[in-house]
């Protein structure tokens, strides 16, 4: 150009959106208002997809789901204070679950902030987000977004998968620069998330633990869900022979139906296994801490741990070999060294967990097919298993207590990644934004089981599975109330039970409301009929599934979780 040419600027916005683009992030999830609105609108603009949401929390969640589906961080994006609180649940939900997520935020001049002075929405969200998330920076400067971004992103998915924090004054957006050099300042983030091998004497020390082995068990977590490496995964389970339990977002990464798998049989394979591999799946809750009679005799087991985090290890009970890598790596060099070695596959325990498995299974069958009137939860649960067995490629999310906790044993799910529910923390409200996030990232069928609590959590964002005609299919599981809908007021006063809903609400109408279908169904064939609808014509569908209200068991399987009162009882 010549002299007098006028110089070529770009600025905050723009080089924000070509950060991301860079890195290949193409999907914003959000809440506009100031001072990001204009943010989502030139995204938009440079090819973007930005879906907005009714509330930051469900497209929070739906960014998490994002980057445990992608590999690649989900994006939040939200306004100042009470916008970035409400994805802050999200991020720090993210964090728990060990999903990249990048939570960015509007957020005040630092000058105002630093003094207290009262601006609209003023809060030092930098400091708030620290402890909820990996990684938490705040940008000044434009010339600095490309190095921000590119260290957001490392953060989100190297090592242990996490939230991660990214803050952004509003006039750090209005900043202009020269554009040959904005360009110039953007970072294309190279191997953020390398594979990590584990050691040799690691490997060693494992077999050498699983030559002992008489009754195996290999656990199977999200975080093997999320390394993507489906295929050694499948090899492990497949050539040591061992039967295998898969955690809730585990499950499909061998089909439930594979014979080696002892999902029927979890207590006897827990109880009497002598030598535990733990897959990308952490000791903790949802294992009784790997204490208590459900694993059997006290010292009675060995554990083999596969971990990205190093610092996983002995978190709950020792572990006798520890294999720091990723899912991949470590499956990998197992394979290897047990080929070395001649580690001979259990049959007499795997025919013993898979007699269990099959008796428990037909046990279950029977309870499936009563066509009872209204349903409980096993009679809509069978008429769902069998329509994501005919239609396996359907993405299930799923929340709620007995809607959780049944259809977790009761639905198969055939592929890896095809069940997305309430995770580690077991949160409330996750299954719009999850589902909204499933059928973005990966253009699939989905169908959301929702507990009629857990759907009251997120149900405005029908609205959004409308306004963008996602092919989502939510069926909720209506029995009035949070784990039962006959709760009694103890006080005997004219108010409600506190479980209690409005009886017989009508969902349905909800999706109506905003054009999609709404369908209120009362028996197994009628559900069966409106799901199998919903499902081939892809249009946003919500079916209000009425389950007997006397059917649930208070907290699902976890009522044990409640602190009792004994004085209450005196
Ligand atoms: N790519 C990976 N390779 C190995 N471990 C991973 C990987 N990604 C996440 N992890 C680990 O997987 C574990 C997941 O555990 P958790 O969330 O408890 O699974 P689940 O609830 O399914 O048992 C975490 O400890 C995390 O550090
Ligand atoms: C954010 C948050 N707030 C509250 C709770 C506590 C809870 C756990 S399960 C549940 C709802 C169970 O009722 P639902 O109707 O969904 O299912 P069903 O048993 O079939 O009747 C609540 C409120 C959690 N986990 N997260
Ligand atoms: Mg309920």
């Amino acid at each position: 150009t010549g002299e007098d040419a006028p110089l070529e600027l770009t600025d905050g916005f723009h080089l924000l959106i070509d950060a991301l683009k860079l890195n290949d992030i193409n999907t914003i999830y959000n809440v506009p208002g100031i001072p990001i609105t204009d943010l989502g609108r030139y995204a938009q603009a440079q090819g973007m997809r930005v879906i907005s949401f009714r509330h930051e929390q469900h497209a929070g969640y739906a960014a998490s789901v994002a980057g445990f589906l992608t590999k690649k961080p989900g994006v939040c994006m939200t306004v100042s204070a009470p916008g970035f609180m409400n994805g802050l649940t999200a991020l720090a939900n993210a964090t728990t679950n060990c999903w990249p997520m990048i939570l960015i935020s509007g957020s005040s001049e630092r000058e105002i902030v630093d003094l207290a002075q009262g601006d609209y929405e003023e809060m030092d969200q930098l400091a708030m987000a620290r402890p909820f998330c990996k990684a938490a920076y705040r940008l000044t400067y434009a010339e600095d977004i490309g190095i921000a971004v590119a260290r957001a992103i490392r953060s989100a998915v190297s090592g242990r998968p996490g939230g991660v924090y990214l803050d952004i004054p509003g006039a750090m957006l209005g900043q202009t620069m020269d554009a040959a050099k904005g360009a110039q300042s953007l970072v294309k983030v190279i191997d953020p998330a390398p594979r990590q091998t584990p050691a040799p004497g690691a490997i060693a020390r494992a077999i050498s633990v699983m030559k002992e082995a008489r009754r195996p068990l290999i656990v199977i977590g999200k975080g093997a869900a999320y390394d993507q490496s489906d295929d050694v995964v499948r090899e492990l389970v497949e050539k040591s022979g061992y039967p295998f339990l898969p955690m809730s977002m585990a499950k499909g990464l061998l089909p439930d139906t594979h014979p080696q798998c002892a999902a029927a049989a979890r207590s006897l394979a827990l109880k009497d296994s002598d030598v535990v591999i733990m897959l990308g799946a952490r000791i903790n809750w949802l294992l009784s801490h790997g204490k208590g009679k459900q694993w059997g005799e006290p010292g009675g087991k060995k554990f083999i741990q596969i971990d990205i985090d190093a610092e996983e290890m002995d978190s709950n009970v020792e572990i006798a070999a520890p294999l720091v890598g990723d899912v991949g790596s470590c499956a990998r060099a197992l394979i290897d060294a047990m080929e070395n070695e001649g580690i001979a596959p259990p049959e007499a325990w795997l025919d013993q967990v898979h007699s269990k498995a099959t008796v428990n299974m037909e046990k279950m069958a029977s309870r499936l097919q009563n066509n009872s009137n209204p349903m409980d939860y096993h009679s809509a649960l069978g008429v769902l298993k069998q329509v994501i067995n005919e239609q396996p490629d359907t993405i299930l999310v799923n929340e709620g207590a007995n809607t959780l906790d049944l259809a977790r044993s009761i639905i198969n799910v055939h592929k890896p990644r095809h069940r997305i529910d309430v995770g580690t923390w077991g949160v409330m409200g996750i299954g719009m934004g999850a589902a909204i996030a499933a059928s973005i990232e990966t253009g699939k069928r989905v169908l959301a089981v929702e507990g009629d609590s857990a759907f009251g959590f997120c149900g405005m964002e029908v609205e959004t599975i409308c306004r963008y005609k996602l092919p989502i299919c939510v069926v909720v599981f209506n029995n009035n109330g949070i784990y039962r809908g006959d709760g009694e007021n103890w006080g005997g006063g004219d108010d409600p039970a506190t479980t209690s809903f409005v009886p017989d609400s009508r969902y349905d109408m909800m999706m109506e409301a905003f054009g999609g279908v709404g369908v209120w169904v009362k028996t197994p064939d009628a559900l069966r009929q409106a799901v199998n609808a919903a499902l081939a014509s892809g249009k946003p569908t919500l079916v209000n599934a009425a389950i007997d209200p006397a059917a649930g068991k208070e907290s699902g399987n976890i009522g044990n979780l409640n602190p009792q009162s004994v004085v209450a009882q005196a």
